[in-house]
């Protein structure tokens, strides 16, 4: 954000200039709000605040009455500047009073914990019942990694300047931020490090279409014979034009259009026409579990690893392993547990996912209600999906998803990127309470809304 404000000002747009049009542009927002109702600005002392004065003064060239509370005085020259066109009145200390009240205390230059009379407004703010708008991200956090550095209130709206924050789609800040919406500020492309993942455009297979071309996925079974099922169903539902289970148990639930292989996994593996791997659902750690997973790596496809097989990965186990063919699907815990097997080191999420992606090469979908995917390319964050997802099972679901689609192209990311959305989706068509089954079984509808 910092170098895309610079190369804005290196091509003759002022701070100043770049000030007016967040603080316009959010106003215009408060406004539609307020809609005439009284309203509170909380400034603090950097730019953040200078957007605040920006808002104040525009709702009071509106009629507005507004009042302004900043505990310091502006220490940058753009919000000294906005501070003295603001026409109206500023106190240093008071309580947040009005229907509707802006946060401006701390945008992305929050740096330490936020303490004293600027904790007491938040405090303040997060026990009142007005309405909450948040200017760029809630003053409380850390804009990079969502780290919580104050109190964080229950917003109704944040408006992110310019640009998404990383801190817009992560926890515990994302589920505190209400409805976000984007100010734009018309900045030049300064480089990408993240990016919001784009609502995927499915298609229905070619006219030409053969089963093998929309893709073989093979599913490795292991000891428990639930979880992989689920992940049959999920993948037949999400465009795989077949699915095979390679399970040395039998399965008198399984679908009748599901075919099982027993016997030698690494010789059916072989089989040329399979295009996908998911290894890890009901696997079990056991050695011949580790084998199992072996034999999934060693076939050279491109491979989801999942749930128990996570705990079975290590750097023998992907020794000569082409990795940016590997999808490695981790919830929080098996997140810490894959960091520990490959000496990975960091204090959030986002940063675990992306040094685990550094050391190892494999794709990382790092699940939650903050799922962050980081593979080739910028790391990509999604919108919230139903919190029904967090039932047993959802994640065999996703994973089946995901080696559908992967086999259906074979690219790590897009394959995420597309089984999330379809995740959601599938979860939004069950509505509350589904069971993994029921969502599974949604996943060809959900399809269908992406085409
Ligand atoms: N640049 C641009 O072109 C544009 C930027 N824009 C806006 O600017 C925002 C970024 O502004 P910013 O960089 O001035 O930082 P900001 O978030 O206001 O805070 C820094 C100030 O707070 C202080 N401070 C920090 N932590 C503290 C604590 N715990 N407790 C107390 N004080 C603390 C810190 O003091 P210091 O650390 O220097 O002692 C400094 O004074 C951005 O989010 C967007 O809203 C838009 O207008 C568009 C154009
Ligand atoms: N609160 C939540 N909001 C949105 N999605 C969630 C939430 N909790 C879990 N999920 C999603 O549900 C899935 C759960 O996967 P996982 O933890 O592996 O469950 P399981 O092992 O039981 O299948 C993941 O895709 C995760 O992103
Ligand atoms: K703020």
């Amino acid at each position: 954000m910092r170098a895309a404000e610079r190369a804005a000002m290196d091509a003759g747009t002022s701070e100043w200039e770049l000030m007016l049009r967040a603080g316009e542009g959010a106003a215009h927002y408060v406004h539609r709000v307020a809609a005439g109702r009284g309203a509170c600005v909380l400034c603090g002392p950097g730019n953040n605040g200078g957007d605040g004065y920006v808002i104040a003064e525009s709702l009071r060239r509106r009629g507005y009455a507004v009042s302004v509370i900043a505990p310091l005085e502006p220490a940058t020259d753009t919000a000294r500047k906005a501070r003295s066109e603001f026409r109206g009145e500023v106190a240093s200390d008071g309580s947040p009073e009005g229907a509707v009240v802006v946060d401006c205390l701390f945008g992305y230059g929050l740096a330490r914990r936020v303490e004293g009379k600027f904790a007491g407004l938040l405090e303040e703010l997060a026990s009142s019942d007005c309405f909450k708008i948040a200017i760029d991200v809630p003053s409380g956090v850390e804009s990079d990694t969502g780290k919580a550095l104050g109190p964080l209130p229950d917003y109704d709206l944040t408006l992110a300047l310019g640009a998404w924050k990383q801190a817009h789609f992560l926890m515990p800040v994302m589920a505190a931020m209400g409805s976000k919406r984007l100010v734009p500020l018309n900045l030049p492309h300064a480089g990408r490090v993240a990016r919001l993942s784009a609502r995927p455009r499915l298609s229905a297979p070619p006219k030409d279409s053969h089963k093998y071309r929309r893709g073989l996925v093979a599913v490795v079974a292991g000891d428990m014979p639930g979880a992989p099922l689920l992940s049959c169903e999920a993948a037949m539902r999400a465009g795989a034009g077949y699915v095979k289970l390679m399970s040395d148990h039998s399965h008198p639930d399984a679908p009748a259009e599901l075919v099982i292989e027993q016997a030698d996994l690494s010789e059916n593996l072989s089989d040329e026409r399979i295009s996908s791997v998911l290894v890890g659902p009901g696997l079990g750690r056991s050695d011949e579990a580790r084998g199992r997973l072996c034999a999934a790596l060693e076939s050279g496809k491109p491979c989801v690893v999942d749930a128990d097989a996570l705990h079975l990965l290590d750097h023998d186990v992907i020794e000569g392993v082409d990795t940016s063919r590997i999808v490695v699907t981790p919830h929080e815990g098996e997140l810490a547990a894959l960091c520990k097997s490959f000496d990975v080191e960091a204090d959030n999420k986002l940063d675990r996912a992306r040094k685990l992606h550094d050391v190892t090469g494999m794709t990382i979908l790092a699940k939650g209600p903050d799922t962050i995917c980081v593979g080739e390319g910028s790391a990509v964050f999604f919108d919230a999906g139903s919190s029904w997802l967090s039932v047993a099972g959802s994640g065999d679901v996703l994973a089946g998803i995901i080696a559908a689609r992967l086999a259906g192209h074979g690219e790590p990311v897009r394959a995420c990127e597309e089984a999330v959305w379809l995740h959601h989706e599938a979860a939004r068509l069950s509505g509350a309470a589904f069971t993994a089954g029921e969502l599974a079984s949604s996943v060809n509808r959900a399809l269908e809304n992406f085409l």
